[in-house]
């Protein structure tokens, strides 16, 4: 009986596995894009993917950027997840310049015609 209810207050307290991989993708969101002045939450397969991470290579060759691909990290399902939750965005690539969310390929693409996107990597 005591036993029973020590356990069901054990699995009240403390988080489950699964929890704490979506407490830990949370963690590596907020600190990635924190720190970085460009990060890129990438797939290594995805073709908007690989032109986003062509584009800054080629136009902003001397500025940091940080790439995680998703589908070679473990917790890559539940960084997507938190990031659809911060961002409203699901697809990938998931794009931050200078803390500042700025969308995917098509919308780095459009800045970067329209001369918007130097501003925001040169702050
Ligand atoms: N218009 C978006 C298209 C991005 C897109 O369709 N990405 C695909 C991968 S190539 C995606 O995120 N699919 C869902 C998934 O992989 O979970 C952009 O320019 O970034």
């Amino acid at each position: 009986m005591l036993f029973r209810f020590y356990r069901q207050l054990s699995t009240c307290v403390s988080p489950s596995p699964s929890q704490i991989k979506v407490m830990a993708a949370k963690e590596l969101v907020e600190a990635a894009v924190s720190e970085n002045k460009i990060t890129i939450f990438s797939k290594t397969w995805c073709p908007y993917c690989k032109r986003a991470k062509a584009l800054f290579a080629s136009k902003y060759p001397g500025v940091a950027t940080k790439i995680y691909e998703l589908d070679e990290l473990d917790d890559g399902a539940e960084i997507q997840n938190y990031l659809a939750e911060k961002t409203g965005q699901r697809s990938v690539p998931n794009i931050f310049v200078n803390q500042k969310h700025v969308g995917g390929c098509d919308d780095i693409v459009s800045l970067e015609s329209k001369g918007q996107l130097a501003p925001l990597v040169n702050v």
